[in-house]
């Protein structure tokens, strides 16, 4: 069992009786334990709200405590200005701090991680320097005399009421965070992390999905503040720096990225180290300091590290003949329609003016030598990259571009020449992944577990077992997709782009790298798959692999068609021959007959 397995498997009772026993401190500690307590329930609530950005989606955040700011300035101005309770400011507080995040997240998200750390450091400084110069909100000196909450007449204000309070609040946000990790909006996430651009290809709404980290955690970081506010009765900018942002990502990455008993531990260590430290004096930082660098340097993967996504298993009962994996009718239509299709680098023309059709049900190879634009065709066909010139017309109507999860949706799905599998996540999760974008439920059902919700993920995960008995598969559900042997990696691949029910499937070089045994058993697939009424556009070197499937075959050279036909006419043509082997301008007679079979053999 590896390490993070065991982690799984005691996180929950471990989790629980420490939750417990944090309630029950207050009985045997002295205030000053439970101030210190309180200050860890701050920390932790922070800190699962930022690990949802940075531990499950993989952002770097570096302006958090802007959100932090945001909830307890609202909760400060509305309870000193317009006399609102603390509860009724705490929608307030909620929504600021969402919106914020819409704002700043929405045109700031499309940027990569180096890049979106420093937008998110402007943030959470412009907020600070804001909150310093406004004279509402008190400008240097902050905001005075902040009331109290009270419950049926009970005023909390006392440090244990307040500890409660706290950890009323934290154990709402623990179950927000685990349901949200647990959820189709989890996996999206940790698809992100893993590979943006593989998750795009299996339909994920990357940007929308971003945005939604962005929020939840902006979210849990605006009711942190409204706490903070409540706790102390003042507030001033000081509370809200760069400082502060750094010290709730260290909560996340000292106790293990995404992981959520992790960040528990990290903001212990964090705010309890400081206190357990006083007697050191004025040497107390300094030793925190190189404290922390040493548990880092031990354990770069942090304290408690984040376990691999587990396998759900079907529910129990669950009729699995009932679920079936989807097919499509084969009609004669035309599925999918180039025209002219260009597309320019600079000074190169990769794709130089490509037409062909594929009709339903066909296997249809695109081979060319290297460099002959055929992967570029691919990417211009699902929106990784716009095409320079042409039209590409899908089911009859012209496709319009787009973000890459659209063309997915609408059922065109690929796989890629280099691996791209989510590799820390395990077989089925990544089927999942491909799947996702098909649930009808909304996520609120999913979160609060409604029996609609459970139903449709019983089905769901039925429906993904399928999928990976499909290619052969179904035995290694629960292994990381990373370790799987390389043929197995390529078979997952097809599997989780099966998942989104394409009606097209564009495999690019899906036998790189394969034994001969592999590549028969991925023709043998490659049949099935067309047999189960799925479309398939196949770029491909190995020849064998190529004049055994195809239906017809589509050769390129320098960014054009040369010549289209059935396998055994492009084998004869010697305008494809010249291509690969480079006869040009030989005497015809001197035909290197022995070159050609091996080319066909290959
Ligand atoms: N992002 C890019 N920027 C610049 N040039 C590119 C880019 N992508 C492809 N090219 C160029 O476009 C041409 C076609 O490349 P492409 O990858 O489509 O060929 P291919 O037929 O798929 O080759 P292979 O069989 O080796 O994968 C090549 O000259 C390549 O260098």
């Amino acid at each position: 069992m590896s390490a993070s397995q065991a982690s799984a498997r005691w996180a929950r009772p471990l989790g629980g009786a420490l939750l417990a026993a944090a309630v029950a401190l207050p009985a045997v500690v002295s205030n000053y334990v439970v101030d210190v307590g309180l200050t860890i329930v701050t920390y932790s609530i922070l800190g699962l709200g930022l690990n949802i950005v940075v531990g499950y989606a993989g952002l770097l955040d570096l302006g958090y405590a802007a959100f932090f700011a945001i909830g307890a300035y609202t909760t400060a101005l509305l309870e000193t200005l317009l006399h609102f309770s603390f509860w009724e400011t705490l929608p307030f507080s909620l929504a600021f701090a969402g919106v914020s995040g819409i704002v700043i997240g929405y045109p700031t998200l499309r940027l990569r991680s180096d890049y979106l750390a420093i937008v998110t450091l402007g943030f959470g400084e412009i907020t600070r320097i804001v909150a310093t110069n406004l004279d509402i909100t008190g400008g240097p000196n902050g905001i005075f005399g902040i009331a109290s909450p009270s419950l049926f007449g009970f005023e909390i204000s006392s440090p244990l009421a307040l500890y409660e309070l706290g950890m009323a609040f934290l154990v709402l946000v623990l179950g927000f965070a685990i349901r949200l990790g647990q959820s189709r909006l989890g996996r999206a996430w940790t698809s992100i992390r893993e590979d943006e651009a593989a998750a795009e290809a299996v339909g994920v709404p990357t940007l929308r999905v971003k945005l939604l980290a962005y929020v939840m955690g902006a979210l849990i970081g605006g009711l942190g503040g409204s706490l903070f506010a409540a706790r102390f009765g003042t507030i001033d900018p000081t509370g809200f720096t760069y400082l502060q942002s750094v010290t709730i990502l260290i909560v996340v990455v000292l106790g293990g990225r995404g992981s959520i008993p992790g960040v528990l531990l990290g903001a212990i260590i964090v705010a309890g180290l400081p206190e357990i430290l006083r007697f050191l004096n004025l040497w107390r930082i300094f030793a925190f300091a190189i404290g922390l660098v040493i548990l880092m340097l031990l354990r770069p993967q942090g304290l408690w590290p984040a376990p691999l996504r587990r396998v759900a298993p079907a529910r129990k009962g669950a009729d699995a003949d009932r679920v079936a994996v989807p097919d499509h009718a084969v009609t004669d239509e035309v599925l999918l329609e180039v025209r002219d299709m260009q597309r320019r680098f600079g000074g190169v023309l990769a794709v130089g003016g490509v037409s062909f059709m594929v009709r339903s049900g066909e296997i249809v190879s695109l081979i060319g030598p290297n460099g002959a634009g055929k992967t570029t065709v691919f990417n211009c066909l699902t929106g990784v990259i716009r095409p320079t010139g042409g039209q590409i017309v899908w089911c009859g109507e012209r496709l319009a571009g787009g973000a890459p999860h659209r063309i997915v949706h609408q059922g065109m799905a690929r796989t890629f020449q280099g691996i791209r599998l989510f590799g820390h996540m395990t077989a089925f999760e990544n089927v999942l992944t491909g799947m996702d974008h098909r649930l009808r439920t909304p996520l609120a059902a999913e979160l609060l577990a409604l029996p609609s919700s459970r139903a449709e993920a019983a089905d769901h995960s039925t429906e993904g077992l399928r999928w990976l008995a499909f290619v052969g598969l179904a035995g290694r559900a629960g292994e990381r997709a990373a370790d799987l042997p390389y043929g197995d990696q390529r078979r997952l691949e097809i599997a989780r782009a099966l998942a989104s029910s394409p009606r097209l499937l564009l495999l690019d070089e899906p036998a790189a790298g394969m034994n001969p045994t592999e590549k028969r058993a991925l023709m043998e697939l490659i049949r099935r798959i067309r047999d189960h009424g799925v479309t398939v556009l196949l770029i491909e070197h190995d020849m064998m692999l190529v004049m055994g499937v195809s239906d017809r075959i589509i050769v390129m050279d320098h960014g054009v068609i040369i010549a289209e036909g059935q396998p055994a006419a492009i084998q004869a043509d010697p305008r494809v021959i010249d291509a690969y082997l480079g006869t040009a301008g030989k005497d015809e007679a001197s035909d290197d007959t022995a070159g050609e079979k091996s080319l066909w053999d290959s």
